[in-house]
């Protein structure tokens, strides 16, 4: 079994203990109740002419199962206001317990925050969960190719899209690539990070992000540590960023994405 396949397994189990408290007619109540989705698209630059500076997506992430803990964050709101200080443009909220010891709660609470989109961070499985994600505030959920049959790619894709939701298609091989883009993925993310073994190989994203369909949205995930990899990742093609560990282990998180962002913007100057 693969860590992906064993994270899964866990996710399935929690998502049915939450399931037995709400039901799924209860969360669709919820989710009508709940302040329309902000446009993520939007937010990640929107369409590729106006797509002129680096966007980051600012992960909040307690712990993981290729590094263990990384910080407490005892106050995701807290958090959050200061990644949106720094320019973040979406906040990615992992939400999975048992590995990352995130939670739903977690999510009201940035929701609560910041007007800026959120991305549910989690292992999506079961429609439940996008309505869970819309129930709770999100405005972007993640859908991992390599969890998912090209269906369910593609009814969760429209399910989200009906609940006003964009989708953040994440990939890690020239196949997951074509799978995403025959999913009209509008979205699409180069996970440098390999889910079923947890190497980190950066070089993947400028060998991948070539064969993503122009239109969509490029977004590199994993693997930053400092402006030199942005640079690298936004000289190769990416149009945002996704970091977590980088940024809940810094003590001036808001200082580090205008640097990253700075990074990233002298990158994209002069790739056009
Ligand atoms: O982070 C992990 O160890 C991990 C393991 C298994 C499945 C998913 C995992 N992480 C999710 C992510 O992809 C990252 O949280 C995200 O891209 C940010 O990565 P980083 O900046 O390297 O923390």
């Amino acid at each position: 079994m693969t860590v992906l396949d064993d994270i899964i397994v866990g996710v399935r189990e929690d998502m049915e203990a939450r399931r037995r408290l709400v039901s799924l007619d209860e969360l669709k109540e919820r989710a009508a109740a709940t302040a329309p989705a902000l446009d993520a698209w939007a937010a990640l630059g929107g369409p590729a002419a106006s797509r002129d500076e680096l966007k980051v997506i600012a992960e909040i992430k307690r712990r993981s199962p290729s590094k263990g803990d990384l910080a407490s964050i005892v106050d995701p709101a807290a958090l959050a206001v200061q990644y949106a200080d720094g320019g973040a443009s979406v906040i990615s909220v992992l939400t999975e317990q048992r590995r990352f010891n995130g939670s739903l709660a977690d999510l009201d609470a940035v929701r609560a925050a910041v007007d800026i989109p959120l991305l549910r961070k989690d292992f999506t499985v079961d429609e439940y969960q996008i309505w869970e994600a819309r129930a709770h505030g999100a405005d972007l959920i993640l859908l991992i190719v390599a969890a998912l049959s090209d269906a369910q790619l593609r009814e969760f894709s429209a399910l989200s899209h009906e609940l006003g939701m964009n989708v953040l298609v994440e990939t890690h091989t020239p196949e997951e690539i074509e799978r995403a883009a025959a999913a009209q993925a509008r979205i699409i993310g180069v996970n440098v990070r390999n889910l079923k073994t947890l190497d980190v190989d950066r070089s993947l994203f400028a060998s991948l992000a070539g064969s993503i369909p122009a239109g969509a949205v490029v977004v590199a995930e994993s693997g930053v540590r400092n402006a030199d990899d942005v640079a690298h990742y936004a000289g190769n093609g990416a149009d945002a960023i996704l970091v977590g560990e980088a940024l809940v282990s810094d003590s001036t998180p808001r200082e580090r994405i205008s640097e990253f962002k700075a990074a990233g913007a002298a990158a994209i100057a002069v790739r056009t």
